[in-house]
């Protein structure tokens, strides 16, 4: 069921099934399992989720591109265990071809730059808002299905990149109403797994499966992973001396393990600097154990939460530079972040920010008291509408009741009456829904009507 519905909107126990015809199956009336439905209420709330999503978006130059949600099972041959790609929602079409449904946004959109060859002007700031796709067995009876708003910039090697994404979610949640109490964001750098790894001398391809294994290790007793971990050669003094200065509290204390030197301190720390600038600093705190479960992260890497520690994490991001390479393209700087739809939906629920959804938005409801008026009601509601308002117009005969009640349970603000005696004075009556008061209008000045009343 849709987000809303999730709420308990539509209560699965008193869906009531379709009386059964005779002698005939019944479709079973359920979306496809790990799916959602969006009813038009849980439409509502989804769009107001996409709007605020787009209008970031915009606010920070940003444009939106989109891709097919069929990709070629070829983009997600990734063999570092990850969960994205072990959980594909794969198969192979009539033409014999081994497709998918996208697990993520980021390959479709290193798969449309590098068909571009270098014609594209750089930086990109692209974004997203693609339904992406897993098979999970359904077990955990988890969704098979989510949206999620992807931000990359494309073409720029520095952390200023990753500031300007860090600003642009921050702002999200700013403009949703939650605040840096509600939300934190973990700040973290793979180079700090990248310079253990190579002060223990273990070669760089072991690098990516390294990396999805430690964050594995955030979720599951090392023992689940052992056999992994030997398999990559990784001993026990090597993991942890991994997990040891994964625990580190500070970039005071990273810098400490890793020396003065050390190149994801100085990327770190220019990046909390720039994270200043933008005056979002008490969002963000460095967290060495960050490491995200995407083999393709190279450098700093994030992940927003909720501070309460009840949720999954909201969001995630970092910098992938070497994406296009294992594709076959030219190395390209980029950075970026996903935010699905689902958990910000329960933090913004149980944070009690959530607007109401129940109007439809319909402004008036035109009602013609009996069928020979009728024509003349649909020209009411012309002008209503090219005047902007948002008009339902009642299409059968009903009973003025009738009209209130679903003028009333639609969230209609109005409801415009034409009858014979208003009629032929060349007027309708109009009732505010809100107070009750009810006055005759002009059908010349309904334009007006409509100006003052906004
Ligand atoms: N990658 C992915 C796809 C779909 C869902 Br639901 N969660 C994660």
């Amino acid at each position: 069921s849709g987000a809303v519905q999730d709420q308990n909107l539509l209560d699965k126990t008193t869906k009531q099934d379709s009386p059964q015809q005779k002698g005939r199956p019944q479709l079973d009336t359920n979306p496809p399992k790990g799916t959602r439905d969006f009813y038009p209420q849980d439409m509502r709330l989804r769009t107001w989720l996409f709007d605020h999503w787009r209008a970031v978006a915009k606010s920070f130059g940003f444009s939106e591109y989109d891709a097919p949600v069929l990709e070629s099972e070829a983009l997600y041959v990734r063999k570092a265990g990850e969960e994205v790609t072990t959980q594909l929602y794969n198969f192979v079409d009539k033409g014999d071809r081994a497709v998918a449904l996208r697990p993520e946004m980021t390959p479709s959109l290193a798969r449309m730059v590098m068909a571009q060859k270098g014609g594209l002007p750089m930086p990109l700031k692209w974004y997203s808002i693609p339904q992406c796709w897993r098979y999970e067995r359904m077990t955990r009876g988890r969704r098979r299905e989510h949206f999620q708003w992807n931000m990359d910039v494309w073409g720029v090697a520095g952390p200023e990149a990753e500031a300007e994404l860090m600003a642009a979610m921050v702002t999200f949640f700013e403009n949703v109403g939650l605040t840096a109490e509600d939300v934190g964001i973990k700040v973290n750098s793979r180079l700090v797994i990248g310079e253990v790894l190579d002060s223990l001398g273990i070669p760089e391809e072991k690098f990516a499966v390294t990396c999805v294994l430690v964050d594995k290790l955030e979720k599951v007793p090392i023992e689940a992973i052992q056999g992994d971990l030997e398999e990559l050669g990784l001993d026990r003094s090597v993991v942890e001396k991994l997990l040891d200065v994964l625990t580190n509290k500070s970039l005071d204390a990273l810098k400490g393990t890793l020396g003065e030197d050390s190149q994801a301190v100085k990327e770190l720390s220019q990046f909390m600097t720039l994270c200043e600038a933008y005056n979002i600093q008490n969002w963000i705190l460095f967290d060495a154990s960050v490491v995200r479960g995407l083999a393709y992260y190279t450098g700093i890497v994030f992940e927003a939460f909720d501070r309460r520690g009840e949720l999954r994490a909201i969001a995630g991001g970092g910098r992938y530079d070497k994406l296009l390479e294992t594709f076959g393209g030219v190395q390209t700087p980029a950075a970026g972040f996903g935010f699905g739809d689902a958990v910000i939906v329960e933090l913004l629920k149980e944070r009690d920010v959530l607007p109401s959804f129940e109007s439809t938005g319909v402004d008036t409801v035109v009602f013609a008291m009996n069928q020979d008026l009728y024509a003349p009601a649909v020209g009411v509601a012309s002008v209503l509408r090219k005047a902007g308002q948002s008009v339902d117009v009642v299409l059968e005969g009903k009973k003025l009741k009738w009209v209130f009640k679903h003028a009333d349970r639609i969230g209609a603000k109005y409801c415009v009456v034409v009858g014979a005696d208003e009629y032929l004075n060349g007027e309708v009556a109009i009732k505010d829904l809100s107070g009750g008061a009810q006055k005759s209008v002009k059908i010349d000045d309904l334009s007006n009507w409509v100006s003052d009343e906004q």
